[in-house]
């Protein structure tokens, strides 16, 4: 009887094809038939990686391997007694050959979506109906249900009627909505429990096998809860409710820490109970459709790549605003404050993908390695490069609207940030000297986000004196308005009809609405449809998470530890001043300022 330690398992892993050695990996772990596996790979005895052994025991029941994965083993016992799960003794383990894995019919698995924090705000307002929306649209995988899984007691019936009756989506007004509502609500069930409960999640386990009915089980877990209680679940979601013979993966809400510490911690208690490729960290903004669509602009038209860089682009300005304030969240943002709600994950993930050099293929780790080395390539931001706000009242038409200390939630004398503009800068090649400029707030005057790309002059002057305004204004300008009303348009210089010579500024504009007639897809249902897919391209990856961390981290500290006091806003505004002389600084101009847009 040989002992295998664990790092050889996955170098022989390692020496598989890449396509079968991560599912050969997680084969062993849940000890699920893996086609490439010769028969009887394993010796008697496998000696792992505890978080392994666990999941490898969950794949077994009583001794044996589920059928429905079409592998066999016999005997499993633990060897350590003192710590049963440390080590696993399998007397033999055999794979099915390619021949009988034909046989088993892929379609024929299940996925379990389970939404933790079921009751909770998000999952209202964006899961469930996305999941609908998948659902209406034909695209959920024909074996499906969805458990929602928080504290309350509800039942099925009460989950139901509360999916029902809070969905709002773009399915709202189609047709056949009613009835397939009611089928899609057949699907979905209720189980309370406890965030850190191993029993509860052993009977939602049990409750999911019963749907599962023998079928090779995939299992999705979205942590749809407050940050602090992330580990808890997923401890109890890996060690009593993961697959036992397909993939278990989880998706991972923001925020992902609060600085480059606590979130390298977030991402190592993670990593004690889940692999890198099972964590789906969830950015909404990179399932925007025009977020989306960045690539496909840059590295689909000739037209727009060979003007990416310093030689041809001013400046680029990245711009999120809303017109409300924390209503009813202000216990979460306090923590937070807008740089680490917005600017740090949204925005910064947009500018990635805006900057990035041509990845080497549309795989995920292709385009996130791209990511990876701008976000690298950037100088950490400093308090000199940014301008911090916070609103106050403001009474507009006789209509009063609160300050952001009004807020209940939110500690009296508060200084956390509900706006922020900063520069930043790539110290690369294409990008030296070009400042990015950020800015983001709530309460402003209205609910936007955009990209906006100046251009630089055109050399020579020789449309000088016919055009409307001065050259610095003339600029062309590309904007990629993300929401609302998605459009890209450009700013051109062009000649008003007419016997004279005058120019004026005016749009090509690809203006969505017009031109589609299909309505856009929310964002959480692209990324519900890549995390059961498996693809990844679309959710952050650990190093990604770092280098942008490394970013912010000495900023935000630096405001915290020397208590700086944000500017004065009011309510409705376009926000402090100071982001205008803080552009100013850089020989920018805010591209949404003027009348026309
Ligand atoms: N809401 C939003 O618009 C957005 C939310 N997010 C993130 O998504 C996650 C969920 O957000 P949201 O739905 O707003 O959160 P909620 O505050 O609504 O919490 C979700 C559920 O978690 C449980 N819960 C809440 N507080 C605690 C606690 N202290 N201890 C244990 N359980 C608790 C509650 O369920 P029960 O009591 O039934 O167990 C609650 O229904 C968070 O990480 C948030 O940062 C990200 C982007 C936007
Ligand atoms: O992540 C967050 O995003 C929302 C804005 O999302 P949108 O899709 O409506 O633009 C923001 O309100 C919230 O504060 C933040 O946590």
């Amino acid at each position: 009887m040989e002992t295998i330690p664990w790092s050889r398992v996955r170098s022989y892993a390692a020496g598989l094809p890449s396509s079968t050695s991560s599912h050969f990996i997680s084969g062993l772990k849940r000890a699920e038939a893996v086609p490439l596996a010769p028969k009887k790979f394993l010796p008697a005895k496998l000696s792992c990686h505890p978080k392994s052994c666990v999941n490898a025991l969950m794949g077994f029941e009583d001794g044996r391997l589920s059928s429905s994965s079409g592998a066999t083993a016999t005997t499993i016992s633990p060897v350590e007694e003192d710590s049963p799960l440390k080590t696993l003794k399998y007397e033999s383990l055999s794979f099915p050959s390619s021949e009988e894995r034909k046989n088993l019919n892929e379609n024929d698995a299940t996925v379990s979506i389970v939404v933790v924090g079921a009751s909770g705000d998000l999952a209202k307002k964006k899961i469930f109906p996305a999941l609908f929306s998948l659902f209406y649209e034909d695209c959920l995988p024909e074996h499906f249900t969805i458990h929602g899984y928080a504290r309350s007691k509800m039942t099925d019936a009460e989950l139901r009627n509360m999916v029902s009756e809070t969905l709002t989506c773009r399915i709202d007004k189609r047709v056949s909505r009613v009835e397939k509502m009611d089928q899609f609500l057949k699907r979905c069930f209720y189980h309370s429990g406890q965030y850190d409960s191993m029993q509860n999640f052993v009977e939602l386990d049990r409750k999911m096998k019963q749907h599962e009915g023998g079928r090779v089980s995939n299992r999705l877990f979205y942590l749809s809860i407050p940050p602090n209680i992330f580990i808890d679940a997923v401890r109890c979601a890996s060690m009593s409710a993961s697959s036992g013979n397909g993939w278990t993966r989880v998706i991972v809400e923001k925020p992902f820490g609060r600085d480059s510490e606590s979130s390298a911690a977030l991402t190592k208690s993670l990593k004690q109970y889940l692999e890198e490729d099972q964590i789906f960290r969830i950015d909404h903004y990179l399932g925007k459709e025009l977020v989306e669509n960045l690539s496909v602009l840059r590295f689909s038209n000739l037209i727009f790549e060979p003007l990416w860089s310093r030689q041809y682009i001013r400046n680029v300005q990245l711009i999120f605003s809303e017109d409300f304030g924390t209503e009813g969240r202000g216990g979460y943002f306090d923590n937070y404050g807008i740089i680490r709600d917005i600017m740090q994950n949204h925005l910064l993930q947009i500018l990635a993908l805006f900057a990035m050099e041509t990845p080497v293929s549309l795989d995920a780790e292709d385009i996130r390695n791209e990511k990876v080395k701008v976000l690298r390539s950037m100088r950490p931001l400093t308090l000199d490069d940014v301008v911090i706000g916070q609103y106050k009242s403001h009474t507009k038409g006789g209509t009063s609207f609160p300050a952001y200390t009004d807020d209940k939630t939110v500690p009296k004398g508060s200084l956390t940030p509900t706006f922020a503009a900063a520069a930043l800068f790539i110290d690369n090649s294409r990008w030296d000297g070009v400042p990015f400029l950020m800015k983001a707030g709530k309460a402003l005057h209205n609910k936007r986000a955009e990209i906006r790309v100046q251009f630089r002059h055109v050399p020579g002057n020789l449309y000088n004196r016919n055009l409307g305004t001065g050259l610095d204004r003339a600029t062309n300008e590309l904007v990629i308005r993300v929401q609302p009303d998605e459009a890209i348009y450009l700013k051109i210089n062009n000649k008003v009809p007419g016997l004279g010579m005058r120019l004026d500024r005016s749009n090509l504009n690809l203006h969505y609405a017009a031109r589609y007639s299909k309505e856009i897809p929310d964002a959480y249902e692209r990324l519900l449809l890549d995390a059961i897919g498996g693809e990844r391209r679309l959710f952050i990856r650990s190093d990604e998470l770092d280098a942008a961390w490394a970013l912010f981290t000495p900023l935000l500290k630096e405001l915290e530890e020397k208590k700086i006091t944000p500017e004065c806003y009011p309510y409705g505004s376009r926000g402090p001043i100071g982001a205008h002389y803080l552009a100013a600084r850089y020989n920018v101009r805010w591209g949404d300022l003027g009348v026309e847009q």
